[in-house]
């Protein structure tokens, strides 16, 4: 099956009034398999936006090719260049909705442009209204609407022309918690019941967390790391992925946390990391049986990641410190280890 969306050796720069050249995207391959919801993580600038605006050929690379749907857009004419971007729903941050119009108008509006006759407008608006939750806001102007209803007029318009990808730019980041839920629920029931493959750029690992599948994490314009949640999140190569990553876990001890244990716990204190499927659970505990230090679970924490368990557990060691020492060895090379250290050091 064809990738909805390819990055080959995808390079952006722009010409910066003051600072010379920006490279906003830097040699980047990535896929977006069908059906996907892919995070795209990074801090302000990493070029998150750039790398999602060039999937609808608001942007055109420097180099590289970006493919979607199979067809190379840096090859097409602007009339399919249209026809593309048609083929692709948006979302934004702020909404961008038309003040003037009504909630109806706004979610027809694309039809509108489509060349749609009035009444299959009306009756596709009502069925995306009843879709996203706001049946009874049809009349009325966004002025009226709280935060989420609003980013619910957005999704439903972005919806309109059934796109086979829909673009998502920190969709929730100027909600409330519980609105940000909702909103995420919905983008969620898109992607299972309609199939469509949903590209998320935020700077919230939680929202990576609740509905991606998988996660592409930027800095700098580069793509640092990409794959599915669980192996990213079970196993980060970069300090930067690791850095997101403990924003949403929280399985491991805070340094104010690790204070206080230390105060109980005099040993040598290390956090082991539990992934499925790796055995790594019967090892660590025969591990931890093969030495001769006394060791005592003092934190831990379970996590669940795309259903399946992803947890840390610290341990206090103590003992004859060159057996502690052989053990940390040992458990290092069998988990991803966390090295504390003790109150002494
Ligand atoms: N049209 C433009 N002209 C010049 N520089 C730009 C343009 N668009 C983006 N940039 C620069 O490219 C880099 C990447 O910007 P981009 O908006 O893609 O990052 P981001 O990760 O989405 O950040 P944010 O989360 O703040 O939106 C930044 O240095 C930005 O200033």
């Amino acid at each position: 099956m064809t990738a909805p969306v390819s990055f080959r050796n995808v390079t952006k720069r722009f010409d910066g009034s003051k600072s010379g050249q920006v490279l906003a995207v830097d040699d980047v391959n990535l896929e977006v398999a069908a059906g996907d919801v892919i995070g795209v993580v990074g801090y302000s600038g990493a070029g998150k936006s750039t790398l999602v605006r060039l999937i609808n050929a608001l942007e055109l690379p420097t180099s590289g090719h970006v493919v979607v749907d199979g067809d190379d857009l840096t090859i097409m004419n602007e009339r399919q260049l249209r026809e593309l971007r048609s083929n692709i729903g948006m979302v934004f941050q702020q909404f961008n909705l038309m003040t003037s119009r009504t909630v109806a108008g706004n979610v027809g509006y694309p039809l509108k442009v489509a060349g749609w006759s009035r009444a299959d407008r009306n009756k596709r608006v009502a069925e995306l209204l009843e879709f996203v939750g706001i049946a009874d806001k049809a009349r009325q102007f966004p002025s009226q609407l709280s935060g989420g209803q609003k980013q619910r007029v957005g999704i439903a318009r972005a919806l309109a022309t059934s796109p086979k990808i829909l673009l998502a730019d920190e969709a929730t980041s100027a909600l409330d918690p519980e609105t940000t839920g909702d909103v995420l629920a919905l983008l969620k029931k898109i992607n299972t019941e309609l199939g469509t493959t949903i590209v998320v750029i935020t700077h919230e690992m939680d929202v990576v967390r609740s509905i991606c599948n998988t996660v592409g994490v930027m800095s700098g314009g580069k793509l640092l790391e990409s794959g599915s949640v669980y192996e990213v999140f079970s196993n980060p190569r970069s300090s930067e992925t690791k850095r997101f990553i403990e924003t949403t876990l929280k399985d491991k001890p805070s340094p104010e946390t690790l204070a206080r244990l230390r105060h109980s716990h005099p040993g040598r204190i290390v956090s082991v990391g539990i992934r499925e499927g790796t055995g790594s659970r019967t090892t660590l505990s025969d591990t931890l049986r093969r030495f001769d230090v006394h060791s005592t679970m003092i934190y831990g924490g379970i996590s669940e990641i795309q259903q399946k368990p992803f947890r840390s557990l610290t341990y206090e060691l103590s003992g004859n410190e060159r057996d502690v020492e052989a053990l940390v060895i040992a458990l290092r090379s069998v988990t991803d280890l966390q090295d504390w250290g003790s109150s002494g050091e």
